[in-house]
């Protein structure tokens, strides 16, 4: 049920990675961007074209190895809704070649408009008394800070869909304080309290392996929080962004994780994108960078907190 599918993915890759797939035209290679412009003119459709292309040689190379990929939707909206079907293209690839998909949309809204996003990226939409998959993520990064009516209907879509979701609790950004830290007049600050939140709406969502279908996105750039979060939110599944590009390291997520080695999924994704041109090697190569730095990452991971195992 809910997030057991990527704790299974994890414990069969020994890979507790998500590859971030997060493209802008500055990281294609030249030569797919020179065919999509020359098959579409230099247009959006061409641009969401070369996104497409691109993504789907990185999922070819990572498939094997990494477990999941999350598309954040803002890199492909920006191209309008030729970006938006290269985002829909790209989940339904991903998907097919057997990676767990998490949709970074961070959507939230009042109850009755967010049935819809539910509805749209993970669960499925009504036409003519038919029920049709839109995007058909796995799961969905989502702002509970409207409160609880706005994630409730999410609940009832992951339980008919095996679906999941992620909630936004310590965020990775510098700012993420300003209200994330602030203390309520019970002692607690704002992000235990949401993150009590996501245990108490994953009591509706039980996974086999302990850890619920509402999960909880927290920074490596906190290591402090996401150890305090990791001791009180038992059966909460993080999602930690901020490794590479923004600074954290293995040493930064390894308080993420519980005795089993299970307990989060690390987010890389400008440190994957852009590994060909780090490397300084030719755009040819761009996927060949992509999974030695995915492999490096796991590694380097692995190393810390040991063999994963699924509990019985
Ligand atoms: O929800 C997220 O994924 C997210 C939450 C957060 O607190 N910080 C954060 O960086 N992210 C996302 O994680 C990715 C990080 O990208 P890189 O910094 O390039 O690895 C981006 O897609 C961000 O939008």
């Amino acid at each position: 049920m809910s997030m057991d599918r990527l704790l299974e993915g994890i414990a069969a890759k020994q890979n507790p990675t998500v590859a971030g797939l997060d493209p802008k035209l500055a990281y294609i290679p030249e030569y797919i961007l020179k065919e999509s412009f020359e098959k579409y003119g230099e247009t959006l459709e061409g641009a969401a074209d070369a996104l497409l292309v691109y993504n789907k040689g990185l999922i070819d190379a990572l498939c094997d190895i990494v477990p999941a990929v999350k598309p954040q939707a803002a890199y492909y909206e920006m191209y309008g809704w030729q970006g938006v079907k290269a985002l829909a293209e790209t989940i339904a690839y991903a998907r097919a070649k057997g990676m767990y998909v998490i949709t970074d949309g961070k959507r939230n809204d009042i109850g009755a408009t967010m049935q819809a996003y539910a509805s749209a990226h993970l669960g499925v939409t009504e036409v003519c008394g038919k029920n049709l998959s839109a995007f058909d993520a796995d799961a969905l990064t989502v702002n509970g800070y409207l409160g609880s009516d706005g994630i409730e209907p999410l609940l009832s879509v992951c339980a008919k869909g095996d679906k999941g979701i992620f909630v936004l609790v310590k965020t990775s950004n510098p700012s993420s304080g300003e209200l994330q830290d602030r203390q309520l007049a019970t002692g607690e600050t704002v992000y235990q309290l949401m993150g009590g939140n996501c245990e108490t709406w994953g009591e509706k969502l039980p996974g086999k392996f302990g850890y619920s279908g509402v999960g909880a996105v927290v920074g490596a750039t906190y290591p402090a929080q996401l150890d305090e979060l990791r001791k009180t939110l038992p059966h909460t599944f993080f999602l930690v962004p901020g490794y590479g590009a923004q600074g954290g390291g293995a040493d930064d997520v390894a308080p993420a994780f519980d005795d089993n080695g299970l307990g989060a999924v690390v987010n890389s994704s400008r440190g994957i994108l852009c590994a060909w041109q780090k490397e300084k090697c030719d755009g040819g190569e761009y996927a060949a960078a992509a999974r030695r730095e995915a492999i490096r990452m796991r590694d380097e991971i692995v190393a810390r907190i040991g063999e994963i195992k699924l509990p019985n």
